[in-house]
């Protein structure tokens, strides 16, 4: 077995962060690496939002090709960017410690708040929803592209402040800029939000996966997005869906909440589970059965007939 990795990542600076971040940890394992970069659909459509393209793989339909190829042996995504339910053939076998999971608005403007008439630029739906349900007086203007093209648009006027994930904002050394941190009961984050993942073939020799695993896999953090991701896969959300859960560990006892809003934001469905750490897939199972009796099921059919539009 050769002990060199081959890191396929996108070309982005949050990706390139994310794939030097997994070479550090497997270069302390003592494995050599090599970081391969590989441009996506959804690096190259910049002009129609993600929910509109159909969420399905933009960004990871190339790596999995280079995988099955063995041009690449392992992507590093991160891991709220994954689909709930990967493709025949391709399984994650790894998730980074996680990053504080949190939203937070960046802006050159300190004066920036959602008690404000502000604009805020963002392409999540999962927000924008929020948005509309807790803060109705906030604006919101779509921004794409990278982080970088997001700063400059809104440095150009397009927004008073960006709506971001802490992890993505902290990776790219943004923190002088961020000038509120949002709360995790109201704009509950993304199912994976601030950890890595790693995506790999499943015919990578075992060994070397094995090595890899080691190297990467944070417990905990893993334990809290296997439920989170349980939760996803139920509700079949892709990016796209304003659907958010976030699991915690307590001990060997996990707490998921979770739940749905309504695209006009106008309802929104929020509940927390309880359970054993021994199995956080029936964690996120339950959640997902708690949130489509209390009304989930009707929210999430009524997105995806508006989105299939
Ligand atoms: N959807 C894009 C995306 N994918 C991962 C991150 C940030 C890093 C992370 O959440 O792990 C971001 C930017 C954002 O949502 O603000």
């Amino acid at each position: 077995m050769s002990n060199q990795v081959k890191i396929g990542t996108r070309g982005s600076r949050l990706a390139l962060w994310q794939a030097y971040h997994v070479e550090e940890l497997l270069q302390k394992a003592g494995l050599s690496t090599e970081i391969v970069i590989i441009d996506t659909k959804g690096d190259q459509i910049l002009d129609v939002s993600i929910a509109k393209i159909g969420s399905k793989g933009v960004f990871t339909q190339e790596l999995e090709d280079q995988l099955l190829d063995g041009r690449i042996d392992i992507a590093v995504h991160s891991a709220k960017d994954m689909q709930s339910n990967l493709p025949d053939g391709f399984e994650i076998i790894a998730f980074t410690k996680r990053e504080k999971e949190n939203d937070v608005l960046v802006s050159h403007d300190k004066s920036v708040s959602l008690k404000k008439e502000v604009v805020l630029g963002t392409s999540s739906t999962r927000r924008v929803s929020t948005l509309k349900h807790f803060y109705p007086h906030v604006k919101t203007v779509e921004v794409r592209g990278n982080l970088q093209t997001r700063i400059r648009k809104m440095e150009e006027g397009l927004c008073d402040a960006l709506l971001l994930a802490y992890a993505g904002a902290h990776r790219m050394e943004y923190d002088h800029m961020i000038v509120e941190e949002l709360d995790l009961d109201e704009f509950t984050p993304a199912v994976g939000q601030g950890s890595v993942a790693i995506e790999v073939a499943k015919k990578l020799d075992s060994e070397l996966e094995a090595k890899i695993t080691k190297a990467c896999n944070h417990l905990e953090t893993s334990l809290r997005l296997r439920a989170e991701r349980a939760y996803l896969r139920v509700l079949e959300g892709g990016c796209s869906i304003p659907v958010f859960a976030l699991a915690n560990l307590e001990g060997d006892q996990l707490s998921l909440k979770g739940g749905i809003v309504s695209l006009d934001g106008k309802e929104r469905i929020s509940i927390v589970v309880e359970g054993d750490s021994a199995n956080p897939e029936k964690l996120g199972q339950e959640l997902a059965d708690k949130v489509f009796a209390a009304g989930g099921k009707v929210i999430l059919d009524q997105i995806k007939l508006t989105l299939n539009k």
